[in-house]
Order: structure tokens, then C-alpha cells, then sequence
């Protein structure tokens, strides 16, 4: 289990974490979410050893994690971590930068293994590729195997997809967190992609001014976000009569439909934006802007009723 205590830090005089601490079982899946600053890398940072914590503790099981004042080469065996920024060697192959690690392996074994987490990052065509000729997202990719190649106990993640293009990211996302379920590797992914998030973390941790300020499962953040900070993280959404509603919790209705319900009210359209499925309607009430998502666009200047879902 990963257990963080109260930790504390700061790169100079002014703290980015005041007092954090959550633990983490083994083989789950933590994501950190937060608006960019909140100090969702310098956590990972600080949980890999990067940095010395001004205050407080960091255990992987009885193993204390420590930073550079105390440890002559940063990281531990069981932990990985990949960067937002990626080193790898850019002269040797792809194959050749993952099987760098597994240098302990049979030449069989180590050929076997390279070419599964190849498979698991869908980077099969590019196996015999030099890392420099390969793009962003596929060099993420590849940083993505390389830590996974000596099966970390915990593996901490930077928006990992985020160099990488929508066709490849939904079954990338799906192969990788699979993967880590399956081998029981702890993770935490630090992200801005609500689709890093649900369908995969089993926790959410959400950051802002130096604290945590909510941890629960997905499912309980997204259907009772207590703040706009949270719901933002999910989709559109609107505060009315101090109360949190996503724009597809907003239906625009009849006039005639008023008289069954109270909780309407009455706006005038802005503007409609094509959003797939749904048009996202902007509509002006009582000089306070609403989205709500709808079928078909509306003309500027209409006036329109809606109401509440619960
Ligand atoms: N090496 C550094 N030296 C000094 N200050 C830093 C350093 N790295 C980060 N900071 C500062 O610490 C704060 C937290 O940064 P951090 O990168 O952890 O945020 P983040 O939540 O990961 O942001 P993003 O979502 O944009 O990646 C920011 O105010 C940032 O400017």
C-alpha cells in the first residue's frame, strides 16, 4: 500500500502542497485531477523521490520513499514513473529502448516480453523504428511500455495520453488500464481528460490551493459534484439559485408544458454550438450565461423556457 502523510512542500519559499495525505492499495487506480498549477506533477514527483518532502512521509508498503538528500540514485525498483516529457534514447529502436531495462532476461524472455508491452501500446509497426522518427504520441508510447517493462508495483502516470490522437486514445486507454488490472500495478494518473478518469480510477483525488479538497470514486464526484471546480472536470454545467446542474440536466420545454411545474425559467438564446449528438444552446437569464444541451439549434434572440432534471 502506498501511504502519503501529511506531506509538505515548496521549490522555494512558497508552498505548491500544504499537508496531503491519502493512501493507496495495491492494484487500484488513483487519478489526480486539478487546475493546471495545483501541483498535480509535483505530487508524482514527490511520491517517486524526485524531490525531498519539506514535510512529512511517503511508504510503498515498509519501504520509506526518499528523495535526493537521502538517496544517491532517485527511484525504487517497484515504482515508475512517466513524465510529461519523455527521455528516451532517440538513436536505438523502439524494441531496443524497451528491452534496454531487461537486461537481467533471457535473450527469449526478454524478446517475449518486448513484444507484449509493444502489443499493449499498439506500436507493433514500429518495433524496428529509431525512437527520433517517431512522432509525439508514438514516443509516448513507447515511454509508457518502458515503464512497464519490469513490472513495477506502481506506476505513476503524467497525463499519459495526452500527445496522443483520438483514433488511438479510447483503445489505447482501455489496453493500458487492462494491462495494470490484470498484473495488479498500483497507478496514479495525473490528468485533465475526464476519459482518463471514468470507466478506469477506482478514486479521484481533486487539488486546488494547495489541498486536497475531495477524494471519492468517480461515480459519487460526477453525480454530487459539491463544487463548480469539480463538475468542470466532467462537462458543461451551470450554477443556479446556488446549485450545480450539467447542461444535459436542463431541458429546453413548451410553453405550454409551464403550467404543470415551477421549477422553470425563461432565457433568451444566444448562440448554438454543434457538440455531435447535441447542439450546447447559450442562453441568457437573467443576465447570467446557461448552456444547456439540446437537439436542434435555436435562432439567436428566441426566447425559450426550461427546466430541471433530476
Ligand atoms: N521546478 C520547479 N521550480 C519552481 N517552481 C515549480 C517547478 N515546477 C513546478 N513549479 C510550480 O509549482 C506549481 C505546481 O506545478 P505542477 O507542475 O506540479 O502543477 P500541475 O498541476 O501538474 O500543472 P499542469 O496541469 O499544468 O501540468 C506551479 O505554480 C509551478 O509554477
Amino acid at each position: 500500500m502506498l501511504q502519503v502523510k501529511h506531506i509538505t512542500f515548496g521549490y522555494d519559499k512558497t508552498l505548491v502542497l500544504d499537508n496531503i495525505s491519502f493512501n493507496l492499495e495495491k492494484g487500484k487506480n488513483l487519478a489526480i485531477i486539478g487546475k493546471s498549477g495545483s501541483g498535480k506533477s509535483t505530487l508524482l514527483k514527490l511520491i517517486y523521490g524526485e524531490y525531498d518532502v519539506d514535510q512529512g512521509d511517503i511508504f510503498w508498503k515498509d519501504t520509506q520513499i526518499l528523495g535526493p538528500k537521502h538517496n544517491l540514485v532517485i527511484g525504487y525498483e517497484f515504482m515508475k514513473y512517466v513524465a510529461q516529457e519523455f527521455d528516451l534514447m532517440p538513436f536505438i529502436t523502439v524494441e531496443e529502448n524497451i528491452g534496454k531495462y531487461l537486461s537481467r532476461f533471457y535473450h527469449e524472455e526478454k524478446q517475449k516480453r518486448t513484444t507484449e508491452l509493444i502489443k499493449v501500446v499498439e506500436l507493433e509497426a514500429f518495433a524496428k523504428t529509431k525512437i527520433k522518427n517517431l512522432s509525439g504520441g508514438q514516443k509516448q508510447r513507447v515511454a509508457l511500455a518502458r515503464a512497464l517493462a519490469k513490472q513495477p508495483e506502481i506506476l505513476l502516470l503524467d497525463e499519459p495520453f495526452s500527445h496522443i490522437d483520438n483514433f488511438k486514445k479510447q483503445s489505447l486507454r482501455r489496453r493500458v488500464f487492462s494491462y495494470l488490472k490484470e498484473n495488479n500495478i498500483a497507478c496514479i494518473v495525473a490528468t485533465h481528460d475526464n476519459n482518463d478518469v471514468l470507466g478506469f480510477a477506482d478514486e479521484m483525488l481533486v487539488l486546488d490551493q494547495k489541498k486536497i479538497i475531495a477524494k471519492d470514486t468517480p461515480q459519487n464526484l460526477y453525480n454530487n459534484p459539491k463544487l463548480p471546480l469539480i463538475a468542470s472536470f466532467f462537462g458543461e454545467f451551470n450554477v443556479i439559485d446556488g446549485k450545480i446542474y450539467y447542461a444535459h440536466k436542463l431541458r429546453i420545454v413548451d410553453e405550454d408544458s409551464l403550467r404543470d411545474t415551477s421549477a422553470t425559467k425563461k432565457g433568451i438564446v444566444k448562440a448554438s454550438y454543434f457538440n455531435g449528438d447535441f447542439w450546447l444552446v447559450e442562453v441568457d437569464c437573467d443576465s447570467n450565461t446557461i448552456f444547456i444541451y439540446h437537439k436542434t439549434p435555436i435562432e439567436p434572440e428566441t426566447q425559450i423556457f426550461f427546466s430541471f432534471q433530476k
